[in-house]
């Protein structure tokens, strides 16, 4: 297993295998990436990730854009699966084509998916995404439910949807779906509207905390899991000035166009792999091996720990200790005793 310059392990690539999508979501960051129509065929993705498992990454997580809209995606999970043994392959979807697809997707081996669900209420679940999609959305999570498709629900905390928190949380313990709390965070479109709608989750930590039995702490990204008394998680994605999150980062991302990209917020030094996926020669996954490895040396937390705050990589935001970090840390102090 590889470990990057500040001891975090390397054990997921997620692929960007579209930046197309079909809802218009009022945050939509599309992983960090620009949009336009370039995309790696089934066997490029298929290269990458097989250098990536001889280097002992086992969790594949499929994104966009919206995954769904390529009509191969079955092709890409089948090929994936079949690189060797102990391969997890997961994906994230805005689910309005779930109902229509999700059976060949089952078929080839998908692990599990995240599905988004930011409202439970028909209106504000088009204000938020643009698209009248609710009804469908729900028909394709009742399939995932039949076919026994572990589920994760990912609501997205804004001011526009924070009165839906309840709802989403009651739907998703009445389906036994898990839930995925992500804070905005100021990346693509969310930049633009990040002060106007940004709600920090430690503003519903009580509603968690007065339903939940208990809380863990999971090692990736140090994400607090509330676990709720009607048998489901939520597990907090705050990574905003939180340096506890960036600690626990195990990622790398593959970019749409054939980039290692290190981390989510930055683009400034990618891997460019384009060449080397287009080589015919036997020296290809040898040289994606490399690439890996050089883009996981450059891998830094975004947000680091500076006195009791944070800073970012490069010191352009400072911000003060979160509640949410202290949570993560008094948990792992809790252990040590
Ligand atoms: N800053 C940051 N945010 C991330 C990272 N990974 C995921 N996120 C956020 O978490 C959201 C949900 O991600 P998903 O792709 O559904 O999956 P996940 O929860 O990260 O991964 P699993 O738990 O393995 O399913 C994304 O939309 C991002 O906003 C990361 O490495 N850095
Ligand atoms: S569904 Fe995802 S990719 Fe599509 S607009 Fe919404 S956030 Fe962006
Ligand atoms: S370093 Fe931090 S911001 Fe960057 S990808 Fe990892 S968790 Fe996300």
């Amino acid at each position: 297993m590889l470990f990057d310059r500040y001891g975090r392990p390397l054990d997921n690539l997620r692929i960007t295998v579209t930046t197309a999508c079909n809802y218009n979501c009022v945050f939509c960051h599309r992983e960090g990436e620009e949009t336009n129509n370039t995309q790696l065929t089934p066997d490029q993705i298929t290269d990458v990730a097989t250098a990536a498992y001889s280097l002992d990454i086992r969790k594949f997580k499929i994104t966009g854009g919206e995954p769904l809209l390529r009509e191969d995606l079955p092709e890409i999970i089948h090929s994936l699966k079949s690189i060797g043994k102990g391969i997890e392959v997961s994906l994230t979807t805005n689910g309005y084509l779930l109902e229509d697809k999700l059976n060949r997707l089952v078929d080839k081996g998908l692990d599990r998916v995240n599905v988004s669900l930011h409202a439970v209420s028909p209106q504000t679940y088009v204000a938020v995404t643009q698209v009248k999609g609710q009804d469908k959305v729900l028909r394709g999570l009742s399939l995932a439910k039949d076919y026994s498709l572990p589920v994760k629900l990912n609501y997205v905390l804004t001011k526009a949807n924070v009165g839906e928190l309840e709802k989403v949380l009651d739907y998703a313990s009445k389906m036994g779906f898990n839930v995925n709390l992500i804070e905005l965070i100021p990346q693509g479109k969310g930049k633009e509207i990040f002060d106007k709608l940004y709600v920090p989750a430690e503003e519903v930590l009580p509603l968690l905390e007065s339903k939940s039995s208990r809380v863990e702490v999971r090692p990736l990204h140090s994400r607090p899991i509330f676990k709720l008394e009607t048998g489901i998680q939520v597990e907090v994605i705050a990574n905003y000035c939180n340096p506890f999150f960036c600690a626990g980062c195990t990622r790398i991302r593959l970019t749409h166009d054939g980039k290692l990209k290190t981390c989510l917020n930055r683009d400034d030094n990618l891997v460019d792999i384009r060449n080397t996926l287009m080589d015919r020669s036997h020296e290809k996954l040898y040289k994606l091996r490399e690439s890996i490895i050089k883009a996981n040396f450059l891998r830094e937390p975004f947000f680091k720990m500076n006195g009791y705050g944070a800073t970012t990589y490069d010191g352009k935001i400072t911000c003060p200790l979160r509640k949410i970090a202290q949570l993560s840390l008094s948990h792992e102090e809790k252990k040590k005793k």
